[in-house]
Parts: structure tokens; sequence; C-alpha cells
């Protein structure tokens, strides 16, 4: 305080380059708020997540917070604590901090004076190491975990705008009914994607992968997408495309999706056909010669309706081509439809949809994850009988599960699969019926061809 204010300076500066030849170790702090304006560093809570997994078991005091996901506590170092890490060998260590900042906290900037750091110390002579390489694993790493501890969220496009809910759908992987070879498929393809960011990078593509979902109602479709997105911890953007006005709206609610993320469009033979549908309404009647009855501003009215969805397949397969490479980031896009033969060729071509998957009817295997995740049965004694009816049998995952629901909270499992012995002997009756009714069809086409022939 006695010493002037030029004199502190110098020897500030001093005693730090002194300092600095002696002591064998860089420091680097990262402020939890930067910039002008104080906004939270990235890289600082991307080292706070990576510290709360990797090192902060060693630490002794403990801070705890609920985590985004209102569910799991997250952990991290208090205040003033150090742990030790270790990369390729080096040790390094993390220290958690405060100091004071002379900024003012206003109404619009309610930033506390006192900020938090992290320092980091370690032996100059892995200045390159550790600057390199390992910042940059404790970045991405740092990053995957708050990924995987973010809230999720189903974003659904209202128009022309992405409104979004939590996504919490209880689908996995393990409650799908379905062959555990189909299913283990699946599921390599998706890890391997989640892992290929270099092969897409080195080969010059966007990494984006498209599946095609198609079968029957009730056999899984949507399931999936909840199991996949479940899986892979992505978010959804389920796209209705009827909402969409047009293609560079399209292209705009596309260009808004974030990384990580599940682009799905239902029922996409629908959605695709609702132009042409609604032109071709319109070209009837003109033809049947309504429209001269009616007054003029209706027909102006309609022409507006008509144009509130012109998206194009062209529109949407360019999209899908690679104009949206711009945007980084994995992104996988599902369509599902319940005929795949009636969708444009185009469509499916190969490298648009890397993967067609077929959901079809419940088979054994497949009935026994059902039987296993609503009843916990490996076996019994009704099995056998049920296996030999699964083959003559075409029933959706969806009724199965329907036969399987208790009807009671303390609902026996055998009655249910009596209830399902009955649904199975049903379904192969009717198809017996109705393979009759054809066989006579047939019949009655081939006499009446006849007859006509004699006359
Ligand atoms: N493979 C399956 N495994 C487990 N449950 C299933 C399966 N398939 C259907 N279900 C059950 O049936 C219900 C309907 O299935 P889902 O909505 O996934 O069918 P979908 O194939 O999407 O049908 P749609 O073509 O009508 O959209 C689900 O709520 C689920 O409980
Ligand atoms: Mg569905």
């Amino acid at each position: 305080q006695y010493f002037p204010h030029q004199l502190q300076n110098f020897l500030e500066k001093y005693s730090q380059r002194v300092m600095a030849f002696f002591y064998p170790y860089i420091q680097i702090r990262f402020n939890e708020f930067t910039g002008e304006r104080l906004t939270r560093s990235e890289a600082y809570s991307a080292i706070e997540n990576y510290l709360s997994s990797t090192t902060s078991m060693q630490a002794k005091r403990l801070k705890a917070e609920i985590g985004k996901n209102n569910q799991s506590l997250v952990l991290s170092m208090d205040d003033h604590e150090e742990v030790g890490d270790e990369f390729k060998g080096v040790r390094l260590w993390w220290a958690s901090g405060k100091h004071g900042v002379r900024a003012q906290t206003t109404l619009f900037n309610p930033v506390p004076d006192e900020k938090r750091h992290y320092r980091l110390t370690f032996h100059k002579k892995y200045r390159d190491l550790i600057i390199g390489p390992y910042l940059s694993h404790v970045l991405k790493e740092g990053k995957a975990i708050k990924v995987k501890n973010r809230q999720r969220k189903l974003y659904t496009n209202y128009g022309s705008y992405w409104s979004h809910v939590v996504f919490e759908h209880p689908a996995t992987f393990q409650t799908l009914a379905m062959e555990p070879e189909k299913k283990q498929e699946i599921i390599d393809d998706l890890n391997a994607f989640s892992k290929a960011e270099e092969f897409y990078a080195r080969i010059g593509r966007a990494w984006k992968r498209g599946y095609l979902l198609y079968g029957p109602p009730g056999t899984g479709k949507s399931t999936m997408i909840a199991a996949m997105a479940n899986h892979l911890g992505y978010d959804i953007y389920d796209l209705e495309l009827t909402a969409v006005r047009d293609n560079t709206e399209l292209r705009r609610l596309l260009i808004e999706t974030s990384s990580k993320s599940i682009i799905v469009i239902e029922d996409i033979d629908c959605s695709l056909d609702l132009t042409g549908q609604r032109r071709k309404k319109k070209k009837e009647k003109k033809e049947s010669g309504e429209e001269e009855k009616e007054p003029k501003k209706k027909e102006e009215k309609e022409e507006n309706e008509n144009k509130s969805s012109q998206v194009t397949l062209s529109g949407l397969l360019n999209f899908i081509d690679g104009l949206w490479s711009a945007c980084g980031g994995e992104r996988l896009i599902v369509f599902t439809t319940n005929y795949v033969e009636k969708l444009d060729p185009a469509l499916i071509r190969k490298g648009r949809m890397d993967k067609h998957i077929e959901l079809s009817f419940c088979k054994f295997e497949a009935f026994k994850v059902l039987a296993k995740n609503y009843h916990k049965l490996e076996c019994h004694h009704l099995f056998p009988k049920i296996s030999e009816l699964f083959e003559d049998a075409d029933m959706t995952p969806a009724d199965v599960a329907e036969h399987l629901m208790p009807k009671s909270i303390s609902g026996d499992a055998t009655l249910c699969l009596e209830s399902l012995i009955q649904g199975l002997e049903k379904a192969i009756e009717e198809v017996k019926l109705k393979a009759e009714v054809e066989a006579k069809k047939i019949e009655e086409s081939a006499k009446n061809e006849a007859k006509e022939e004699d006359k």
C-alpha cells in the first residue's frame, strides 16, 4: 500500500519472470464466464463434465447438483479442490478455484461477482502433448458426456416452426419384439454409424444415414424409431410433411435440426401423395362443371389451400442427396410406410436410403421377447403349442402384445397365453375362410367364362 503504484507493478512482473525461470510447470486457466458479455464458456462446461466422470472420484469435497435431465445427480469438484489425471503416461492436475470479477451485475446480466475457473497444471516439457491432443480429448469427452446426460427432445413442426416436448419414450431394443439376429444387425449398424465420423470425413460424404422402415400397421415401426433414439441418445424430429408449405420451407426446417438427431417422416407414401391427390380432386370438379355454380371467391380460396403443401418428391430428394451436407453433425433420416411397393422408386434407390428394414408379423422368436417383457416368462408348458400356431398365423406384435397385457394387475400369465392361443386359432381360421372364399370366386368366374364360351 505504501509502495508507489509503478514500483509494485514492476516487482510483480519481475517476480513472475523469476518464478517462471525456476518453476517448470505450465498453468492454463479456464474461466467459467468469458467475453465481454460474460457468456458461459463451452470449454468450462465440457471440462466440468469430463472431470465429473473421470476424476472427481478422487476429490474429497464434491459438489452435487441435479442434472439437466432432472434425474441424475451430477457431481463435480468443490471449490479449491485438486484432482490428478493421466494422459499417455503424463501426469497433470486440475484444480478448481474462484476469482473476483469487476463486472457489474444488472437485471439483464445477473452473473455474480465471483467467478469459478479450472486451472490445469502440467510440466512444460509436455506442452505440445497437453495443449494439442489432451485438451481436444477432454473437450470431446466432456461434450459426449453432456450429450449423454442431456434431456432429449421430441420436435414436431407446426407449419413452419419446430416446437418440442421432452422425449421420454420407454421403448428400447430390449423390449422390441423382433428376430434376435435382425435386431442385432440393426444395433450394430447404428453403433457403427455413430462412431464413423472419421470414416465419413475420409470418403467426403455427409455423416448421414437413411433408413426405410416398412411393414403393416402395428408391427413396431414407430416403436423402433423410439428405441433407436434411446439407444443412440438422439433427439427426434417428427416431420409432418403435409404441414410444410413448400420446398423452401422444408429446407429451412431441415437445416434447423440439430446434430445427433433422427429426422422422421412417417407414412411417406401418404405425405407425398397429398399434393397430387388434391390437384386431382380439383380437376375432377372442373370437369363435372360443378364450379360454375360456385362463386369465384371460393375458387380462389381453394387455390390458396392447394398451395398449402407443395413439397415435391424432388425437393425432398435433393435434400437427402446432400444439399444438407452443409449442416454438419450426425443425423439419421427415417421414413416409414405401410406400402413399400407404392413408393416412388427414386425415393428408395440404393444410396438414398442406406438400409431397408422390414417389420412384419410376429413369429415365435419375437413372441418370446414379449412374453419375457410382459410376464418374465422364459418357458412355459404352452410355448410348444404357441410356437406351432405362429407358423400358420399372421398376427402383428401389437395384437400379440394386446393378448399378453394382463387384464388385471395380478393378471395370470397362463390366462394371457390362453387368450393368445384363442386369438391365433381365430386368425388361422380367418385365413382359411378367406382362402375358401377366394377359391370359390375363382371357381365361379371360371364357370362364368365357360358359360360365355358355350354361348
Ligand atoms: N415389435 C414390437 N415390439 C414390441 N411392441 C410392439 C412391437 N410392435 C408393436 N408393438 C406395440 O404395438 C403398439 C403399436 O406399434 P407401433 O405404433 O410401433 O406400430 P407401427 O408399425 O408404427 O404402426 P403404424 O404403421 O400404424 O404407424 C406399440 O405401442 C407397441 O406397444
Ligand atoms: Mg407408426
